[in-house]
């Protein structure tokens, strides 16, 4: 059991105009493997969306909602926003948390699932944000994965059974509910948990995937068959990167002659530029030339059950009451992850 001084938020960030889109893009890549020309393709889906992510309004819209609910559960915690490649950059969020006077912080990252990107990352950015405050730094304790709280399955069943009700009712029956993910390195996954955690080769974050994915139909109510994709691949072609995309499996999918999917991101929290361009654009799009229905379901962006599951989380790290969760995954193997 632990007090705490603020609650902080940390996402990723994202450009909200065309001349930031490049620095954006520098701030994301610097020191990854990431080839020239992937860049300029991604460049082009915010430049088609006038530069402009959607992530951050989304973060400023969570932000709000957990202020109003904190204060409706008395929550007493000042609650900051910091984003680790574009402003307002966890570095000059902590350093205004020190001059605050802030001592203890208990920080909550937009990612739900266990592997090197989700949670180790942002753990060596909070590192890195504290050795530039020096010895009195604020301490920072990251919430753990929350891909297998009710907070987060529940929006997802309910936004997957809107996203079925909007296919015409020919297309409902032979329907594939394929959940969507952000795809990682294999060898990321690997490394976020192998055999000897008790994980197949997609690691723990795969098994992650296919636990959510479980958790969501059993609760539909309905025997439409599923699988977990991938999408938003980057890297060089080199490099193995999790499969199926979504786009080849929609193409198989209608040579086998389902006639519809119905696409759930359930790899992410809020429907920022991964779900509005790879998805809503790409994914659509090849769904209109293959001929199949398509409908998306939205991720859990300010869905009250999510809002909610924040304070549920908070109150895990300050009453030390146990972990709510589903289903009954091990531990993954990153470290100090705290899953
Ligand atoms: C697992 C995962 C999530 C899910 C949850 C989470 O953990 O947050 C996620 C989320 C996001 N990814 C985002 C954007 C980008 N991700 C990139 C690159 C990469 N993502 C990776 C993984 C993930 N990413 C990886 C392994 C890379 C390769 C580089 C590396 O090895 O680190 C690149 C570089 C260009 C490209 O190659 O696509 C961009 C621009 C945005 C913002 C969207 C917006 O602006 O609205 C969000 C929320
Ligand atoms: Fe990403």
């Amino acid at each position: 059991m632990s007090s705490y001084d603020a609650f902080l938020l940390i996402s990723f960030g994202g450009p909200e105009g065309e001349d930031e889109v490049i620095p954006f893009l520098e701030n994301v890549t610097r020191g990854r493997n990431i080839p020239r020309e992937r860049l300029a393709e991604v460049g082009e889906h915010y430049f088609m969306f006038g530069g402009v992510s959607p992530i951050n309004q989304q973060c400023r819209d969570l932000l709000a909602a957990i202020t109003a609910d904190f204060a409706e559960k008395g929550i007493d915690l000042p609650v900051y926003w910091g984003n680790r490649f574009w402003a307002p950059m966890l570095t000059d969020t902590l350093a205004q948390m020190h001059e605050d006077g802030v001592r203890r912080v208990l920080a909550l990252p937009t990612s739900a699932y266990c592997n090197w990107s989700s949670r180790t990352a942002y753990l060596e950015d909070i590192a890195r944000a504290r050795a530039a405050l020096g010895d009195d730094a604020p301490e920072v304790d990251l919430i753990r994965p929350f891909y297998d709280h009710p907070g987060f399955i529940e929006p997802l069943v309910e936004h997957t059974r809107a996203a079925l009700d909007m296919l015409p009712s020919d297309q409902r029956e032979g329907v594939r509910l394929l959940f969507s993910a952000h795809s990682i390195p294999t060898a990321m996954a690997e490394q976020s948990g192998g055999p000897e955690q008790g994980f197949g080769p997609e690691g723990a974050y795969g098994a992650q995937l296919a636990e959510v994915a479980r958790l969501v139909v059993e609760r539909l109510d309905s025997d439409h068959p599923y699988e977990v994709v991938y999408q938003s691949r980057s890297g060089p072609p080199s490099q193995p990167w999790l499969e199926p995309d979504v786009n080849d499996r929609m193409e198989e999918l209608a040579a086998e002659g389902v006639p519809a999917v119905v696409v759930i991101p359930h790899g992410f929290v809020s429907d920022h530029m991964e779900v509005k361009f790879d998805l809503d654009v790409e994914a659509r799009e090849t769904a209109a030339k293959l001929g199949i229905g398509y409908e998306r379901a939205l991720s859990p962006g300010t869905h009250p059950a999510f809002v909610s599951m924040v304070a549920d989380l908070v109150r895990e790290y300050t009453e030390g009451g146990g972990r709510e969760r589903l289903g009954s995954l091990p531990p993954c193997a990153e470290e100090r992850c705290g899953c």
